[in-house]
Order: C-alpha cells, then sequence, then structure tokens
C-alpha cells in the first residue's frame, strides 16, 4: 500500500483527493504556472528556468560554513525570490531573473510562502560560491556537492536535468543553443552525447567554459564533459545514458532530496498527487545518425560502452530555443 504520507485524507473543493487539504491550493498554482510560466504545459524555456533555479536556491547550503561560524545558507528556502534583491546578482543566477518574478507573482497570487518561514529569517544571503560552475574542476564540483550531502552518483543524478536543458550566458553569440538533441524531452540522450568525440564549434567564437561538441548547434560545457569522462562518475553516467528507466528513477530520488535541503521532511507536507502524471516514456536511446559506436568515448574502466542503435540518416543540426 501507499507510505503512510501519501494516504488521501481530504477532498478539495474542486473535488480531486489530496494527502492534506494544504495541498488543494496547489492545484490553482498549478494551472497558472502551467498557463503562465510554462507556455501551457510545455518543455520550454520556463520549465527549464524553473528547474535550475530549484538547484540553486536548494544548493545555497554548506554544513561545513556553517561549522566554521558563517552563514551557511538556508538550503531550499526560497531565498532567491525573497531575497532576489542579492542573490540575482550572483554570476551563477545569470538569467533567472525573470522566472523568479513570473514565480513572485504567483506565489503572491494564491498566497503560498516562497519557502520554508523558519529558513526565511536566516537566509538574508546566498553566500556567493555555493552554485558550481561551469568550469570548475570534477574535484570541486563533487567537493561542493558532497558538502551539500550527494553522493557522487546523485551528482551524476541531477545531472539529467541537462537533458532539457539550453544555455544563453556562456557563449552569449549563440543563446539557446541545448545541452543535447533533444531540450524539450526528459531523456537519456545528454548522457550519450556528452560522451561523443567533440569535433566542432557550435558558434563563431568559443563561450566561456565552452568545449568542443559532437554535433552541429549542440553546446557542450567543460564540467559536463569532465564529469562524463572521470574515473568516479563515468560508470554512473554510462548507465544513466543506456536507460531511462534507471535515469528517472535515479532523477527522482535525488530530486527528492534537493528540493528538501535545509529543511526537516517531517514538518513538510508532501502533495505529490498534485503533480501530473508524465506522459508516454520518450523514444529509446540512441546514437545520434552519422556516429557509430566508434565516436564514444567509453570512460568507464568495468563496463564498455552497451551497443545502443544508431539513428537514421546524417547528423543533425540541433536548433537553437527560445531563452
Ligand atoms: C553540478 C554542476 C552543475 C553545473 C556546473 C551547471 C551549470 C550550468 C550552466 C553553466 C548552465 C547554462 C546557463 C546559461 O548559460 O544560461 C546550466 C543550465 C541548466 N542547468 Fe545546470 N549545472 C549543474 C547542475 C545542475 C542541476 C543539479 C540542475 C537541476 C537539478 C541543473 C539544471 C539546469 C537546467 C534545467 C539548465 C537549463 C536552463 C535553460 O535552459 O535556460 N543544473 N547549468
Ligand atoms: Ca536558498
Ligand atoms: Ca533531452
Amino acid at each position: 500500500g501507499p507510505a503512510p504520507h501519501m494516504v488521501k485524507r481530504a477532498t478539495c473543493p474542486q473535488g480531486q483527493t489530496v494527502e492534506d487539504a494544504k495541498c488543494c491550493v496547489w492545484f490553482d498554482v498549478l494551472s497558472d504556472i502551467q498557463t503562465n510560466i510554462f507556455n501551457n504545459g510545455k518543455c520550454e524555456n520556463g520549465v527549464h528556468k524553473s528547474l535550475r533555479l530549484a538547484f540553486h536556491d536548494a544548493i545555497g547550503f554548506s554544513p561545513s560554513l556553517e561549522a566554521g561560524g558563517s552563514f551557511g545558507g538556508g538550503g531550499a528556502d526560497g531565498s532567491l525570490i525573497e531575497h532576489s534583491d542579492v542573490e540575482l546578482l550572483f554570476a551563477a543566477n545569470g538569467g533567472l531573473g525573470p522566472t523568479v518574478e513570473a514565480q513572485r507573482t504567483a506565489a503572491l497570487t494564491h498566497n503560498v510562502p516562497f519557502g520554508d518561514i523558519v529558513q526565511f529569517a536566516a537566509a538574508v544571503g546566498l553566500p556567493a560560491g555555493l552554485v558550481p560552475g561551469p568550469g570548475d574542476t570534477v574535484d570541486r564540483i563533487l567537493e561542493r556537492m558532497a558538502d551539500a550531502g550527494f553522493s557522487a552518483d546523485e551528482t551524476v543524478d541531477l545531472l539529467a536535468s541537462h537533458s532539457i536543458a539550453a544555455q544563453q550566458g556562456l557563449n552569449t553569440g549563440i543563446a539557446g543553443s541545448p545541452l543535447d538533441s533533444t531540450p524539450d524531452v526528459f531523456d537519456s540522450q545528454f548522457y550519450i552525447e556528452t560522451l561523443l568525440k567533440g569535433v566542432l564549434n557550435p558558434g563563431p567564437t568559443t563561450g566561456f567554459a565552452e568545449v568542443l561538441s559532437p554535433i552541429p548547434g549542440e553546446f557542450r560545457m567543460q564540467s559536463d564533459f569532465a564529469i562524463a569522462r572521470d574515473p568516479r562518475t563515468a560508470c554512473r553516467w554510462q548507465a544513466l545514458g543506456a536507460d531511462h528507466a534507471l535515469m528517472s528513477s535515479a532523477f527522482r530520488a535525488a530530486m527528492v532530496k534537493l528540493a528538501t535541503l535545509g529543511n526537516n521532511r517531517s514538518t513538510l507536507v508532501d502533495c505529490s498527487s498534485v503533480i501530473p502524471t508524465p506522459a508516454s516514456a520518450p523514444a529509446p536511446p540512441t546514437i545520434p545518425g552519422g556516429k557509430t559506436l566508434d565516436d564514444i568515448e567509453g570512460s568507464c574502466a568495468a563496463t564498455p560502452f552497451p551497443s545502443l542503435p544508431i539513428a537514421p540518416g546524417p547528423t543533425p543540426t540541433v536548433p537553437a530555443v527560445a531563452v
């Protein structure tokens, strides 16, 4: 049967049953943001930015800074909205402003908190430098993630987010260049394509922390390139690339942890049933057209890269998305 916190105990005014009557307002928030932030529920810029915002809000959480007597950040506390005057100035949060404002409007409309009120008092500013950067070494990224409580595997799991992602700040000349060939589909392609040999620059100039890409139009950042090939992370990376079901379940588990960082989970109300059920599974993982297994830089010492089907036709040019 369902876990105790998932037992539905309340009926909302519109007839839905939920875990707790406190969840009902989130149906109103849901339809508001589907319409006003997600362009009628499309996996586009509003969704991409909102996911990135969730990471940047939550990862401002450092037990080691706190132990040293400094403010360690409040974790997933809505500080990016509450203290947008401070936090939007951090370089890592570039491009997030419009989403922060749209979410503020929705929160105020429905009278829901930006984040946990207890965390708010402490979260007067997210210490800069807590969000990993695309030019950081794998050592530094894994250390920072470990400080916030994430293993190397969980760090890889969270990067599934880069399957629905584009860059705009690293190379402004090609703003909207996606990180995989299917930026509107949450699939395994990101993990496969980051392992392909880099052969080209997608733009006329090279951006910050940009490394050679395998596919015209696709952007590859240094940190993704390096994490895909590091002995500590390469096997997990490859495993998620070959298995969408594993990728989804691993991402879900790591995202629950991220979304509640800095909060006491026993004090939170679980409203999972408000989240719509995802549409059907995406197309199975493939090696992009025009490439072969020989183009994959297999980096997991223990296991060779699996032989995946190759998409028909020549190597595609990945179109830019709106950002
Ligand atoms: C661990 C190290 C990570 C690094 C170094 C990193 C870095 C970046 C960078 C530099 C961009 C491009 C930003 C721009 O130019 O506009 C980006 C985009 C993005 N990141 Fe990450 N990221 C990391 C982890 C994560 C995690 C854990 C999540 C979510 C759980 C996430 C979600 C996203 C999303 C959704 C985008 C696309 C935003 C858009 O399309 O506008 N990232 N990331
Ligand atoms: Ca925060
Ligand atoms: Ca994708």
